[in-house]
């Protein structure tokens, strides 16, 4: 090809979808909001090369799909069901055109509201903490999924310090044993088998991840820094959680500063906080299990 290669796909971004399931016997309703994006893989160099489009799944056709297979959904199913059912849709329908499929999900986290301690039946707020999802197939029909967490904002008052960090000309930070942890964190989380409920899994992982944050409810759980409690909470989820196979945190440290007024004599005493939201510090961490290399003797 004219000595180049080319890489390329195609598909839609973006694809915002509300699926509302009525349930046949109660008046329970189950209700989503999605965020699909597609992307395939398919023989359709010539449209680049060429401008021969006859090979090409209209990146409209592509949306219609979404919706139409959210349709076919009749049942709920988990965000990451549904971008299997998505990626093997074009894959099963194009066979000869078709090699592979990307499919990033997210979800709006509308949960069910109580009210005076009873679920309502139709009625949704706002959550915190927002599922995503990948689904990628290739032409083999092998399915790799990850799930993940975004904008799960998490703030406790004490229990945190960070001290004897390396000190240099550049250093004014001092020690401290008594400072605010805030961050918005994104995970993402790899299966190595599918678990039996994604979103039950996923509720658990989100749950694991701010227990070990918080610590218990009455003292707390002391944090040396961020790097420590992201170690801590990454390992949690793979020592509870057997079929993820590595989970990636990324936890910015959202700095309260404190507040002094020398001149009215006003002294911080973790009372009065300036809070930020840049700069802030960066920190992530990508845990995995070890692969045990068996030797055969
Ligand atoms: O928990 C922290 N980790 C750091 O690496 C760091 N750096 C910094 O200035 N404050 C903090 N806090």
């Amino acid at each position: 090809m004219e000595g180049f290669a080319l890489q390329h796909q195609h598909g839609k971004a973006k694809v915002r979808v509300g699926r509302l399931w009525r349930g046949a016997t109660s008046q329970e309703h189950r209700f989503v909001e999605w965020n699909v994006s597609v992307s395939i893989t398919s023989f359709v160099l010539p449209a680049f090369t060429d401008g021969d489009n006859s090979k090409i799944v209209a990146t409209d056709s592509i949306k219609n799909t979404i919706y139409y297979l959210a349709k076919q959904c009749t049942e709920e199913l988990s965000l990451e069901d549904f971008g299997v059912v998505v990626g093997q849709h074009f894959l099963r329908t194009y066979p000869k055109i078709v090699t592979g499929a990307k499919v990033i999900l997210s979800q709006k986290p509308w949960e069910r509201v109580v009210v005076d301690g009873v679920e309502h039946n139709h009625g949704f707020k706002l959550g915190s903490g927002k599922h995503t999802a990948e689904v990628i197939i290739g032409s083999n029909g092998c399915v790799k999924v990850t799930s993940g967490i975004t904008d799960l904002s998490l703030l406790k008052t004490t229990q945190s310090g960070f001290e004897k960090f390396v000190r240099d000309q550049f250093t004014i930070l001092p020690d401290t044993d008594e400072r605010m942890l805030a961050s918005t964190i994104t995970g993402v989380w790899s299966y190595s088998g599918k678990p039996a409920n994604y979103q039950r899994s996923w509720e658990a992982v989100k749950k694991v991840l701010m227990d070990t944050f918080f610590g218990s409810p009455p003292t707390g759980v002391y944090s040396p820094s961020v790097q420590h409690t992201l170690y801590q909470m990454a390992k949690a989820v793979l020592v509870r959680f057997p079929e993820i196979e590595n989970i990636h945190l990324n936890m910015p440290n959202i700095h309260f500063l404190p507040v002094n007024l020398p001149t009215v004599g006003v002294k911080f005493e973790n009372d009065v906080f300036l809070p930020t939201d840049e700069p802030h510090g960066s920190i992530e961490a990508k845990l995995s299990r070890m692969e045990i290399f068996q030797c055969k003797l």
